[in-house]
This record gives C-alpha cells, sequence and structure tokens, in this order.
C-alpha cells in the first residue's frame, strides 16, 4: 500500500501558470510592456514537437508574445545561430529557447552559447551556469527550479537535510546539486561510476532522480520517510496494455519506492509539468530585469 504523499506536479504547475497570467497582466498593464518567448525546434522528433507545442500553447495561454520557428532536420549550425542572432537582436524577444536534443550535425554548445544570457530562459548558458555555482543572479534552468519550487512547497526549510542527486548532466544534475545547496543541503551526486549508490540512496532525506534510465533507483533503497523528486521520463513497453502498447515510467521504482517514501512525484505528472511552467516564470524575470524592474513588485 503506497503510503507517501503524491506531489502533483500537474495541479502545482497550473497554480504557477496562474502567477505568471497575473505579473504578465501587470507588466502590460503597469509598464506596457508584453512578454515574448520564442522557440526554435529543428527537426521532428516526435517528443520534442509534443513539448513545444506544450511550450508555444501555454505562452500564449499566460497572455505573453508566442513566437515558433519550426526548422528542418538538415539545417545548418550556421543557420540556426543566424536565426538565434536574429532573435537575440528583435527588442519584441525576451526569452529564447532552442529545444533539445538538436540533430547530431550541430553543436549544442556552441548554439547555446550563442544565445544572449539575458534572453537564456533555459539557463543552460556558460554565463548562467557560472552565476548559479558563484551564488549570482543568473537564468536557474526550468526542470531543476521546478524540482526546487516542489521541494520547498513540500518541505519548507530543507536547511541541514541529506540531499542526494542521481546524474550529473549540465542540465538537470549539476544545477540541480547547486540549488539543493544554495539551499543549505549537504548534497551528494551520484552517477554511474559511484560504489554503493543504493547505501548512498539509503542516507538521503531527499532523492532527486535525474539519471534518464527506467527505474534504475529501487524503491526498497529509499529511506523511510524521504522526499522523492523524479525527473526521468522513460516510454518502455507494455505488452499487458496491448500488443505494441507503451508507458511512461521514471528513473525511480514507483510503486516500491512509495511505500516508504514520505512524499513522491508521479511519472507522468510530477517534474515534466513543472519545466514547462518554469520556463514560463523565467521568461517573465527575464523581461523585469531586461526592463530594470523589481519583479517582487509588479
Ligand atoms: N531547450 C530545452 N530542451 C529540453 C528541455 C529543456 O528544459 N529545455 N527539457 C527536456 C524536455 N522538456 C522540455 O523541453 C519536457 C519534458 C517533459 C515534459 C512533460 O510535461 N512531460 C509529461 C509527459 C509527457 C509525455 O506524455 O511524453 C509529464 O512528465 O507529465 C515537459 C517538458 C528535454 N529538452
Amino acid at each position: 500500500m503506497p503510503t507517501a504523499k503524491l506531489i502533483d506536479g500537474k495541479a502545482f504547475s497550473a497554480k504557477v501558470r496562474e502567477g505568471v497570467a497575473k505579473d504578465v497582466t501587470a507588466l502590460k498593464t503597469n509598464h506596457g510592456i508584453t512578454p515574448g518567448l520564442a522557440v526554435v525546434i529543428v527537426g521532428e522528433d516526435p517528443a520534442s514537437q509534443v513539448y513545444v507545442r506544450n511550450k508555444v500553447k501555454q505562452t500564449a495561454e499566460t497572455g505573453m508574445n508566442s513566437f515558433h520557428f519550426e526548422m528542418p532536420a538538415d539545417t545548418s549550425e550556421d543557420v540556426l545561430l543566424a536565426k538565434v542572432n536574429e532573435l537575440n537582436a528583435d527588442p519584441a524577444v525576451n526569452g529564447i529557447l532552442v529545444q533539445l536534443p538538436l540533430p547530431k550535425h550541430i553543436n549544442e554548445a556552441a548554439v547555446i552559447d550563442a544565445i544572449n544570457p539575458e534572453k537564456d530562459v533555459d539557463g543552460f548558458h556558460v554565463i548562467n551556469s557560472g552565476l548559479l555555482a558563484t551564488g549570482g543572479k543568473g537564468m536557474v534552468p526550468c526542470t531543476p527550479l521546478g524540482c526546487l519550487l516542489m521541494l520547498q512547497d513540500t518541505l519548507g526549510d530543507m536547511s541541514g537535510k541529506k540531499a542526494i542527486v542521481v546524474g550529473r548532466s549540465n542540465i538537470v544534475g549539476k544545477p540541480m546539486a547547486q540549488l539543493l545547496l544554495d539551499a543549505n543541503c549537504t548534497v551528494t551526486i551520484a552517477h554511474s561510476r559511484t560504489k554503493d549508490l543504493a547505501g548512498e540512496v539509503a542516507e538521503a532525506d531527499i532523492v532527486v532522480a535525474a539519471v534518464g534510465r527506467a527505474e534504475m533507483v529501487k524503491g526498497d533503497w529509499i529511506k523511510e520517510g524521504a522526499t522523492v523528486i523524479d525527473v526521468g521520463i522513460n516510454r518502455i513497453d507494455a505488452p499487458e496494455r496491448g500488443e505494441g502498447k507503451s508507458r511512461l515510467v521514471g528513473d525511480v521504482e514507483f510503486g516500491a519506492a512509495a511505500e516508504r517514501a514520505g512524499a513522491i512525484t508521479p511519472v507522468p505528472g510530477g517534474v515534466g509539468p513543472m519545466t514547462i511552467a518554469c520556463l514560463l516564470k523565467n521568461t517573465v524575470t527575464a523581461t523585469c530585469r531586461q526592463n530594470n524592474i523589481d519583479p517582487d513588485t509588479l
């Protein structure tokens, strides 16, 4: 029997989006500014197309201007860089997001680093990762920011808690560890070469799984009462649902983990929706900073 409280990312993200919509109205009414978010997708990866469609729709729903650019899979790096530069120079665009992954022939780092850091609402630019690492005021990557908001809502003050981040990617694992450190947690970053991963996870009050491998974190590793945030979105075969059917699972073995955890995010309906809500929140933050407006006084 699952005993953990379910952390409902779908409901929470709706609240975040409501707050964003209010801020957008205030920016329009009090400052005559309509924030604009440009989303660029290269190629036809089906999952990316779904995420981009949702980003474009939800941007418009908050009252922001939404600019959407679809480029073919054989777009050259130079053409993509020219598009980024065009958006950097466009005053109607406050936030720029290039959907990842990019086709193999394009250097992702070069594209990310071409984005004006002030418009980098993904928070992936090296200037923004540097600011996060040194306690500065940069843009914070959307998925880790969403995880942090859910953790704060669930736990309040996290000072002194032991946290483990399983996964060390630049876009989730590393910034997540930084945010937990800033929240005064004692943080372990685990990865594929970590010895005794089960033992490390078992010590943690907070587990953030972002390793990209279906149900790799086993339920019986989880400490009784721990808070578990599952970033993974893995599609696996589900023959029990019929021939050729599949289903989504996270990086955590949900059923068994929910019997031990105090609170846990589901997949789907956990971290995923918060990623998009935080993108919209970051676009408002970027707009305010570009116009010297304190977002707390909107
Ligand atoms: N430029 C970026 N590219 C990518 C990012 C990113 O933050 N910036 N993150 C991921 C994909 N992503 C957003 O782009 C994303 C992933 C998942 C969800 C989501 O809502 N997932 C649903 C399930 C959806 C499904 O059925 O497949 C859920 O978890 O409930 C939103 C955004 C990689 N690329």
